[in-house]
């Protein structure tokens, strides 16, 4: 796997919307987002419904914005998807929507199919990720028996299996235990050398992020320092 070593940002790794607005079944979820990101670690906040998942998944064209670009390390989603999709590793809140193989280990190994990689070489990799994760004793285990926090888990090293250049996580602790939740943000937070954006409630986890962005009603009405969006946050529903 893949650690952080280098300095925070590098010129690669920019995300940047021009003018995007999303409508949805007729009505406006995201309005006017302009935006350009060259942190690693980046936090999205705001109230349910405020258009964060919306967000993410413009990163890797699961949305398609009604109007306006954006740009994902110098790809332009929408006229790149594949290779967009290649780059960008999106971990969902409901890890069943991404575990399409029967067991575990072969859950992994999907990921790195396509690649030119032996047999062995993927044994390998898809054990020492299951290792990381805790997951070693379930390598045969059927996947969709797995627990909630399990699942997770496993969607998680799925994706990072594949070492993408963007990883955008949508409430991946929302299903963790305590020690899991700690763990996962351990990793996503503090070893990761991809680009991070992660949509959470947990302000204690956005907090440890170099930077964060609050949407309310579909607008991006923040982005800054964590500590600071975070207070103006509070204060709004105080
Ligand atoms: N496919 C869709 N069709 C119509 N409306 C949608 C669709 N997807 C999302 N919406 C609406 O867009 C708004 C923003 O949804 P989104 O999931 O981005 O919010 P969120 O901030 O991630 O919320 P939460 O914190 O509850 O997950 C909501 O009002 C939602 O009902």
């Amino acid at each position: 796997m893949t650690v952080a070593d280098g300095p925070a940002s590098s010129a690669a790794q920019v995300i940047e919307l021009s003018g995007v607005s999303v409508d949805l079944g007729g009505k406006p979820v995201l309005r006017g987002i302009d935006v350009r990101l060259d942190q690693r670690r980046i936090a999205v906040i705001g109230a349910n419904g405020s258009g964060k998942s919306t967000f993410a998944r413009l990163l890797n064209g699961l949305v398609s914005p009604s109007r306006g670009e954006v740009r994902v390390h110098g790809l332009d989603v929408a006229r790149e998807p594949k290779r967009v999709r290649r780059m960008v590793g999106f971990v969902f809140t409901n890890p069943d929507a991404q575990i399409i193989m029967p067991t575990v280990a072969e859950d992994v190994a999907f990921s790195l199919r396509g690649r030119g990689l032996s047999r062995s070489e993927v044994t390998r990799r898809t054990e020492e990720v299951l290792g990381a994760y805790g997951l070693s004793d379930l390598g045969e285990a059927p996947a969709h028996s797995l627990s909630g926090g399990q699942k997770q888990l496993l969607a998680l090293a799925s994706v990072l299996v594949g070492e993408p250049a963007l990883v955008v996580a949508d409430e991946p602790t929302t299903l963790l235990d305590l020690g899991n939740a700690r763990r996962v943000a351990g990793l996503l937070i503090d070893e990761l050398a991809a680009q991070t954006v992660i949509v959470t409630h947990d302000l204690d986890l956005a907090a440890r992020c170099d930077v964060a962005l609050r949407f309310e009603d579909g607008r991006l009405v923040s982005v800054g320092e964590p500590a600071h969006v975070i207070a103006e946050y509070r204060a709004v529903n105080a």
